[in-house]
């Protein structure tokens, strides 16, 4: 039986992405390929972080537990799990099934015709210092519902955001987030420079889950 290592599962609204706002299960599992300079759940990428191994029939179960419609799967970098097509698979025929991915990782497997699940992809930018670890291929795999989601550290980072989104027509093809690393830089400033561009492929979002609790807090 495969099983995957299971960092937390905890309920909560989704405070990123286009779901945000809306009741999902986070289901978290360990390990990371990168190490971005800002990353706010480094603790699930260490190499003694605790986990729990669980069979996809147990973090189902344990995921229909609270009711919830929505499921989001995260990390670390929950696509570089072995077997994690068969979590996938399980998951999505009981959920809406959002992924937290990198950016690294080519998309191409877990694209099959008829794909359930939809992809927040992160392009990492200067500032997590892992820009060149990106998967460009991934873009030509998106679809109207997922989304690519620039965090943005600093005005360099803006610029390069506006700049990959414009070449590769990401507003045309999916949704398009722009977020501030979290206390880093002013999100006024990243309004305004959305008016100077007259940037309406973009969406501007703050992790809603660290206004409302603690920006520490784990399993919120
Ligand atoms: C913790 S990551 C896990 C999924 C995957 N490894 C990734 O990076 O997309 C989930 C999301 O949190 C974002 N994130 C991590 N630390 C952040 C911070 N300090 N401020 C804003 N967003 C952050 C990441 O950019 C990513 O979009
Ligand atoms: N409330 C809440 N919403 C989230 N959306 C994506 C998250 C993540 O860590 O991937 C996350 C998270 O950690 N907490
Ligand atoms: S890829 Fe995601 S989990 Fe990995 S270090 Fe970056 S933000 Fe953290
Ligand atoms: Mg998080």
């Amino acid at each position: 039986m495969n099983t995957y290592k299971v960092v937390e599962i905890f309920e909560s609204i989704n405070g990123e992405g286009m779901k945000a706002g809306e009741l999902s299960v986070f289901v978290r599992l360990c390990g990371c390929n990168l190490h971005c300079s800002y990353c706010d759940t480094s603790w699930a990428n260490e190499k003694d972080a605790p986990y729990q191994e669980m069979t996809a029939r147990q973090i189902v179960q344990k995921a229909e537990a609270y009711g919830t419609k929505n499921v989001t799967l995260t990390g670390g970098e929950p696509l570089l799990a072995e077997h994690v097509l068969e979590l996938l698979e399980a998951l999505s025929e009981k959920f809406c099934v959002e992924i937290e991915t990198n950016g690294s990782i080519a998309l191409d497997p877990f694209c099959k015709k008829d794909r359930k699940v939809i992809f927040t992809m992160d392009y990492k930018l200067k500032g997590s210092g892992m820009e060149e670890q990106m998967c460009l291929s991934n873009f030509a795999l998106l679809q109207r519902d997922d989304t690519v989601k620039f965090v943005v550290s600093d005005q360099t980072d803006l610029e390069r955001a506006y700049e990959i989104e414009q070449k590769y027509a990401l507003g045309q093809k999916c949704h398009v987030l722009i977020s501030p690393v979290f206390g880093k830089i002013i999100p006024a400033d990243m309004v305004a420079f959305m008016m100077e561009k007259k940037w309406v492929t973009a969406r501007m979002q703050i992790q809603m889950h660290k206004v409302i609790w603690d920006p520490q807090a784990r399993g919120v």
